[in-house]
């Protein structure tokens, strides 16, 4: 499996982001974007998840589901955590898995978990009846997260994914992402902060004004 980029150019509100961009991504491999605030890091994200289309270039997954996007292929993990606060974060979650539907191409095999196995594994357990809107900000975070674990999907898209966390979740992310990885997974994460995945590859964003010529 392997996600490639050829050639893409993003606008957004009428504005030229970023173009030409190509990378290629292979199975059981992350890739860092970084660069400034405001140069396309989201964008990039959000454009790989199917919901900004790309202005030019293609996108593709060698080796997926041949019915199935990019898109349907992976897991959106953003700033906002798609937690609807009226429902208790068992139901969320049996909701996204009710929803979402499984991608798992040749080379990546992990089990879908129960809803209530990884609230455990999340330190969530004692919220499974409390309505999603008494989380804390953490705790909306680590929710959110569970949601990649109930719907295997092998491309893992995520901005600032430790962004609230606290000292312990951060290391127990950074594990689950490895594992994600080490199961053939893939990744794709912006951030400012360091982020500890092997093997990685980086996508470095800058402006094209002020690179060296
Ligand atoms: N919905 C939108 N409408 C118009 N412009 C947008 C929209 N979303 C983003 N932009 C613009 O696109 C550019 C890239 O934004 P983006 O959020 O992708 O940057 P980023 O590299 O992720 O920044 P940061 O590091 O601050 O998160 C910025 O100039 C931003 O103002």
């Amino acid at each position: 499996m392997k996600l490639i980029a050829e050639n893409l150019s993003i606008d957004r509100g009428g504005r030229r982001v970023f173009t030409g961009l190509s990378f290629a991504l292979p199975a059981a491999h992350g890739l860092v974007v970084t660069g400034p605030n405001g140069i396309g890091k989201s964008s990039l994200l959000r454009t790989l998840a199917g919901l900004v289309p790309p202005s030019q270039g293609q996108l593709s997954l060698e080796g997926a589901e041949p019915e199935k996007t990019v898109a349907e292929h992976a897991h959106y993990f953003g700033h906002q955590s798609a937690v609807k606060p009226a429902l208790t974060t068992l139901e969320n979650l049996v909701f996204w898995q009710d929803f979402l539907s499984p991608a798992l191409p040749a080379g990546f095999t992990p089990q879908a978990q129960s809803p209530s196995a990884i609230l455990e594994l999340l330190g969530l357990e004692h919220t499974s009846s409390l309505p999603a809107a008494y989380l804390s900000a953490g705790q909306t975070r680590r929710l959110a997260l569970a949601r990649l674990f109930v719907c295997p999907r092998p491309i893992w898209l995520m901005d600032e994914p430790t962004s609230a966390l606290d000292t312990a979740s951060e290391a127990l992310l950074l594990q689950l992402m490895q594992a994600h990885l080490d199961n053939g997974g893939m990744i794709v994460t912006a951030t400012h902060t360091p982020l500890t995945m092997s093997p990685c590859l980086t996508l470095q964003l800058a402006d094209e004004e002020e690179s060296p010529a």
